[in-house]
């Protein structure tokens, strides 16, 4: 039996993340689904966007089920990653079809370093009208991220999706100390895996991912690069509806949609389900449930394919209703 963490959350993960409960019940795996607040309802009720009893509830499960938050997303989930120590952001970029993709070729996956760079929180005023933000790059992150990354694109590689390509997104060019130190980690870690390596200053990684998407397998970078090139990277194949992630430490995992709260279509029943169940895979993954995952996985591809979706994707459905349509075919 999996217990897990189901936290709402704010706006629309009120509907979505019911919307892939009822989908993961479908399935016939033994969950328990213990709930847990977080958010600006909680924040305005409490004073605290993520109460105790919430961390408490996150870490005694197998695994934390997150669907969004408002304006305290970022104290949020930027805190509970932290706690947990979850320190690889995984989102999948993929191309499905009945979906309008760039290509129908797409699919690789960003791994985000998840636990510094610039998301430290280290800010300062040093001197009238002069602020600061610190940017922290350590080796021991560094290592950490890029074995991870590089046993995903040596498991890509055996499962024969690709040939162990694993790129590199850092811009050393200017920051020459901490992303030279980035860089040179990744190198010095890559040649311990059987991959092909390569790396590219982010602004340019940013464009290929534009133009040539369908030639990447895995791209890992820091922190703030990787949460921008992750939603660009998500409107290659369909917006952020179609974006999901986890959050994977050694000990937890937290799983999320990559989308926010939506405020203007919350409560309308208009919300598209798709991130937070392609999100609900990833943790069936994650929880050894492959079977379960793959049922799932070619039940959404049926939906999607014959537009049985919300407006958004071109179908008529509700959220919950385009749910039931793929919870029917699991
Ligand atoms: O920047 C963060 O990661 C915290 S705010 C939510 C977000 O943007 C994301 O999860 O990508």
């Amino acid at each position: 039996m999996h217990k897990i963490c189901v936290i709402e959350g704010d706006g629309i993960g009120k509907e979505v993340v019911p919307a892939a409960v009822s989908i993961l019940k479908a399935t016939g795996v033994d969950f328990e689904f213990i709930n847990a607040d977080a958010g600006d309802e909680v924040f305005e009720k409490t004073g605290v966007a993520l109460p105790e009893e919430t961390v408490k509830s996150a870490k005694e499960c197998d695994a934390v089920f997150f669907g969004a938050a408002g304006e305290t997303a970022a104290d949020v989930i930027v805190k509970l990653r932290k706690i947990l120590n979850t320190y690889a952001n995984v989102r999948p970029v993929k191309a499905y079809k009945g979906i309008n993709c760039l290509n129908s070729d797409i699919d690789y996956i960003i791994v985000r370093e998840n636990t510094e760079g610039l998301y430290k929180g280290i800010e300062a005023e040093i001197a009238d009208g002069v602020y600061t933000a610190t940017r922290v790059i350590t080796e021991e992150a560094c290592e950490k991220i890029f074995k991870f990354a590089c046993n995903m694109a040596e498991d890509r590689k055996k499962q024969g999706i690709n040939n162990g390509e694993i790129t590199c997104g850092h811009k050393a060019n200017v920051l020459k100390l901490t992303d030279g130190v980035f860089k040179n980690k990744f190198y010095e870690v890559a040649k311990q895996y059987s991959v092909k390596p390569e790396d590219y200053y982010v602004d340019a990684l940013n464009m290929y991912l534009i133009t040539r998407p369908e030639t990447f397998n895995v791209v890992v970078t820091s922190n703030l690069f990787g949460d921008i090139l992750s939603d660009g990277a998500a409107g290659t194949v369909g917006g952020l509806g179609m974006a999901p992630s986890a959050n994977i430490g050694d000990e937890y995992g937290l799983f999320e949609p990559v989308h926010g709260s939506a405020p203007d279509i919350a409560g309308k029943g208009i919300a598209n389900p798709t991130a937070t169940i392609l999100t609900a895979i990833l943790m069936l993954r994650y929880l050894n449930e492959n079977d379960a995952a793959d049922r799932v996985e070619k039940a959404l591809e049926e939906v999607l394919e014959n537009k049985l979706t919300t407006p958004d994707l071109g179908g008529s459905l509700t959220t919950t209703q385009m749910a039931e349509e793929v919870a029917k075919r699991v």
